[in-house]
């Protein structure tokens, strides 16, 4: 993130900041929208990106949403206004009232993994056949007023392992305001001159409440076969990704255990120094996009069955979230633990990976603790939430 802080709004919101990432990386903060980008799909945003910058002026900056279909288009803003101080702390306001719907409930999702353990042991050993593919399921909250976003935003942005974010998106049918709001712990790609770094997490264990049943958890998770294969595939496919545009590339602390306010993840820091300084972080982010953190392997293959399997439309959730400037840095997260909000209503998303040997209850229990991070935010207890 820049050392500076902006503060910008979308034209649809009458006052306040409109989009912001907080987190431990900086903070963009932006008010009013100058331009929206030419919206296209993620092979044409490196192009679009710089040919906009490079009108805009040195001190431009675009900001916005990547969607999980490569081929969909984006939704880049270039604030109006750049702020030097984060929003206020939120008033605190009475507590809502939910009505929740699960789409699918946990027994669903988890007919829906045991579809795909079948597909993966059918095709076993066979060249192209599938060795990852991450579900995802959702839940529609509807709240009994409008839910205020930059409120929501202050409120994921409390835990420290991750990056508090608020963009907007296409308005919806009928012209209402729509948001992508989130807490994501997962760096896609950073890009200042010539340095990279990417921070891929998979394989995951809810956080508990009990201080040793929290550290079994985690200690079970960095001993997990499932997870580390989970995870490899990953952090493999983003060296892989990466090595022919870098000098030098590495994880020097190799897989390790991280954690958020609601899990624990396996993850792996990478750093690099690009060949070509001059290759953008939304270039990179572009190449990258989706990662088998949200996808799958073979991509093509994961991607086509997650249409098939998943009864709703992923939207903006496990795409992408972050800005880029004149010079070509920037930084984009991997848009998980986020929700769709628009007047009254949240949609979240939470999805699993699953390799051969994953179970399938074990794993939608797992999409209903990636929950937790909104559900927390929103006011919703996550008793509540259960299904
Ligand atoms: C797809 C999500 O998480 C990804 C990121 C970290 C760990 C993951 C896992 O363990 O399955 C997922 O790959 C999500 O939170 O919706």
């Amino acid at each position: 993130m820049p050392a500076a802080v902006m503060t910008a709004g979308a034209a649809a919101v009458a006052a306040g900041p409109a989009l912001a990432f907080l987190g431990a990386g900086g903070t963009l903060v932006g008010h009013g929208v100058a331009a929206l980008l030419p919206r296209g799909p993620a092979a044409t945003l490196g192009a679009r990106a710089a040919a906009f910058l490079r009108e805009a002026g040195a001190n431009a900056v675009l900001a916005g949403a990547l969607p999980f279909a490569p081929d969909a288009d984006d939704f880049l803003v270039q604030p109006r206004r750049l702020a030097p101080a984060a929003p206020e702390a939120a008033p605190v306001a009475a507590p809502m009232r939910w009505r929740l719907r699960h789409q699918p409930d946990a027994a669903g999702y988890a007919a829906a993994v045991r579809k795909a353990l079948h597909i993966m042991d059918a095709e076993a050993g066979q060249p192209g056949g599938l060795a990852k593919i991450v579900l995802a399921r959702s839940l529609l909250a509807t709240a009994d007023r409008a839910i205020d976003p930059m409120a929501l935003l202050r409120r994921l942005a409390t835990d420290p392992a991750a990056t508090g974010f608020l963009v907007p998106l296409p308005a919806a049918e009928g012209g209402a305001a729509r948001w992508l709001a989130g807490a994501t712990p997962e760096l896609l790609v950073e890009k200042r001159g010539a340095r990279i770094r990417s921070h891929p997490l998979a394989g995951s264990a809810a956080r508990q409440a009990d201080a040793a049943a929290d550290a079994a958890a985690a200690s079970a998770l960095s001993r997990s076969d499932k997870d580390r294969r989970e995870h490899a595939i990953v952090a493999d496919c983003i060296l892989d990704t990466l090595a022919p545009f870098c000098r030098s590339l590495s994880a020097p602390q190799g897989t390790t255990l991280m954690r958020t306010h609601s899990m624990w993840h396996l993850g792996t820091a990478i750093e690099g120094e690009l060949k070509d300084p001059d290759l953008s972080a939304a270039a990179l982010a572009a190449l990258l996009h989706p990662t088998p953190a949200v996808c799958g392997l073979p991509r093509a293959r994961a991607a086509r069955l997650i249409g098939e399997i998943e009864p709703m439309d992923r939207g903006f959730y496990a795409g992408a979230v972050g800005w880029c400037d004149a010079a070509g840095d920037g930084a984009w997260h991997v848009a998980i633990r986020c929700a769709e909000i628009s007047g009254a209503s949240a949609r979240l998303y939470a999805g699993a990976g699953i390799v051969p040997g994953s179970d399938p209850v074990a794993e939608a229990a797992e999409t209903g603790a990636k929950y937790g991070a909104l559900l927390a935010a929103l006011g919703i207890a996550l008793d509540e939430s259960r299904a």
